[in-house]
């Protein structure tokens, strides 16, 4: 068994505090997008702003529920196996979250570091884009995407609960969920997806062909690994492998953060208005971008 790490001791943290949460005091508003008080503070948020970033930080950045824990799993695995030094980061990977401190102390972490990020491009610290850090963005369609963040909320016990499916679709579509609106950090996001220092990936396409994308996103960090070296962290890196382990590495709330895996779980939870709903909103505010077209609506979202 792995020793226990202090990113298992960050998520205990947070579900402890979370016990003592309603679902109306969770969230908070800072510079107009939703945070949830157990993750996030103006003070932590403050701090951030005066964070040192590297050229060389690896950053990942993502909507909550597209896929980062995993991304970031096979961050660490192609780290490992270009420099063979095991990667151990002692604080919570998500950038915004934790104690103002953390700032200070990742100062003394050798590169390269993984900054996990929930951000929206225009919120990021002025340094990472000073720096030209290198960015990966990873989406998934919103719909499974809606799907896993209810899952999760309504899941894990001491998260609190929306009353159905229904209040967490409304809250969903205004926005008012953590880390704001999906569709907001899409459109934020859509006009740097060019940018020579961002990658984008899908979800779905992870899904699809594991190795290719692992070599795509080495590649774009510039580890050097063989083609083994990529197919044996494809096979580490499975939703079943890592929901087999997932108490392991993330403690409690690993079975809820590896619930299923699957493209398209929407199906069994949307209504068809629902569905039409969102159909319009990607219309109105996507479909007619490069994003639009990297996220494959059509393929993932209609029925
Ligand atoms: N190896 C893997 N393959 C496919 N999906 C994975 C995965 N690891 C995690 N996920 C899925 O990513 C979602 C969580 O995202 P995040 O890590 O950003 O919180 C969950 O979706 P589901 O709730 O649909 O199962 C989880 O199952
Ligand atoms: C409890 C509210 C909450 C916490 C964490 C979330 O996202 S993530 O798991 O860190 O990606 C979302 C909501």
């Amino acid at each position: 068994m792995a020793e226990k790490s202090k990113f298992i001791d960050y998520i205990d943290e947070a579900l402890e505090k979370s016990k003592d949460t309603t679902l109306s005091h969770l969230l908070f508003i800072h510079q107009g997008v939703h945070y949830p008080v157990t993750m996030c503070t103006p003070e932590t948020f403050q701090a951030l702003d005066a964070f040192e970033a590297r050229s060389d930080d690896v950053v990942l950045a993502s909507y909550p529920k597209c896929g980062s824990n995993w991304i970031l799993h096979i961050l660490r695995e192609l780290i490992f196996a270009d420099s063979k030094k095991k990667y151990d980061f002692p604080e919570f990977p998500v950038l915004e979250c934790g104690d103002p401190g953390k700032y200070q102390r990742m100062k003394q972490f050798p590169s390269p570091r993984i900054l996990a990020t929930h951000l929206h491009y225009d919120k990021l610290p002025e340094s990472i884009l000073k720096n030209k850090a290198k960015i990966l963005v990873i989406f998934r369609n919103p719909k499974d995407t809606a799907v896993s963040f209810f899952h999760f909320h309504n899941d894990v016990p001491d998260i609190p609960s929306y009353g159905s499916w229904d209040e967490f679709f409304r809250q969903f579509m205004g926005g008012q969920v953590s880390w704001g609106s999906y569709f907001d950090f899409a459109i934020n996001w859509n006009q740097h997806l060019h940018d020579d220092n961002v990658k984008f990936i899908l979800y779905e396409d992870l899904k699809e062909n594991l190795a290719a994308g692992i070599k795509q996103i080495a590649e774009f960090f510039g580890f050097s690994l063989t083609e083994e070296q990529i197919q044996t962290i494809s096979a580490q890196s499975t939703f079943q492998a890592m929901q087999a382990k997932s108490q392991e590495t993330h403690g409690a709330v690993g079975p809820f953060l590896f619930r299923k895996g699957e493209v398209g779980d929407w199906k069994n939870v949307f209504s068809e208005t629902q569905s039409q709903e969102m159909d319009d909103k990607f219309k109105e505010c996507l479909a007619d971008t490069p994003l639009g077209a990297k996220l494959k609506y059509n393929s993932y979202c209609l029925a």
